[in-house]
């Protein structure tokens, strides 16, 4: 198998199918349908298919999910409010993983991480909730040391390092400055036995310098793979992101 053949297990990629349900959404038909694009993508190279179950429900549903989850042949990483509803919602439905992400009603996306080390017990009890379930549990934080010890603290085996930061970076050195704040704090993570994703604003032209983080096992991407779609073809853009970010983890430097 060719190192760059899509399901090359050298980093994995989750494709976030919340904005394939956005699309659906806005005319209130029943395509395209986030089932068939969690299918198609798995077949494509996908790793995971992320999904991202909002308070508001403003993309995915309730039904996307509990038609998604028996069928997928990858691993599911339900992304979800620190809430009683998502808790149990995800309980019943038992992806293999759950991202804690925070929400606001108000936000246009996931402005940052959570806060783990101020909602501590409420954070910890829904981790203690899921894994009981047997669900593997993720927090999405910011590269902040203070939140990835929390976080270890909670007993999460997985964190996700939002890299909204980096990718809103206006200049060079703001964007080099926020690279290393994120490289620090996945060393950060490996070193208290974390395993390690990242995830936010990633795109074709800045993911190289993510993905190119040897210790990043897993980058969550939705928002620019769906939108490449509408250009080349939705599993084309999942195959083209996969290769640029298998490319760059090998150190393979493309014209
Ligand atoms: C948690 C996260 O970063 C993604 O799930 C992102 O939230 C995509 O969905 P939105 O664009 O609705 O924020
Ligand atoms: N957790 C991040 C994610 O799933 C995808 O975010 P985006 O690529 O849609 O910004």
């Amino acid at each position: 198998m060719s190192l760059l053949h899509p399901t090359s297990p050298v980093i994995d990629l989750g494709v976030n199918i919340d904005h394939v349900a956005t699309l659906r959404n806005a005319r209130g038909t029943v395509y395209p349908d986030p089932v068939q694009a969690a299918l198609l993508a798995e077949e494509a190279g996908a790793d995971a298919i992320t999904l991202h179950l909002r308070e508001d429900r403003r993309h995915i549903k309730d039904a996307d999910v509990e038609a998604i989850r028996p069928q997928l042949r990858t691993r599911m990483n339900l992304e979800a409010a620190v809430t009683p509803e998502m808790i149990d919602f995800a309980c019943r439905i038992k992806p293999q993983d759950v991202c804690l992400v925070p929400e606001r009603r108000n936000e246009v996306t996931t402005e940052g991480g959570l806060d783990v080390a101020r909602q501590f017990p409420t954070i910890q009890a829904a981790v203690r909730q899921l894994q009981a379930a047997g669900i593997r549990v993720s927090l999405f934080i910011d590269a902040d040391p203070v939140q990835i010890k929390a976080s270890a603290e909670t007993g999460a085996p997985v964190i996700e390092i939002h890299t909204g930061r980096y990718a809103d970076a206006r200049t060079e050195s703001e964007q080099q400055h926020e690279l290393a704040r994120v490289h620090a704090g996945i060393l950060e993570g490996i070193g208290l036995g974390l395993k390690v994703n990242a995830g936010h604003g990633l795109h074709y032209t800045n993911v190289q310098a993510i993905a190119a983080i040897p210790e990043i096992a897993e980058l969550n991407i939705g928002h620019a793979i769906v939108a490449q779609a509408v250009f080349i073809g939705w599993q084309n853009a999942i195959k083209e992101m996969k290769a640029i970010m298998v490319a760059a983890r090998l150190g393979i430097h493309k014209k």
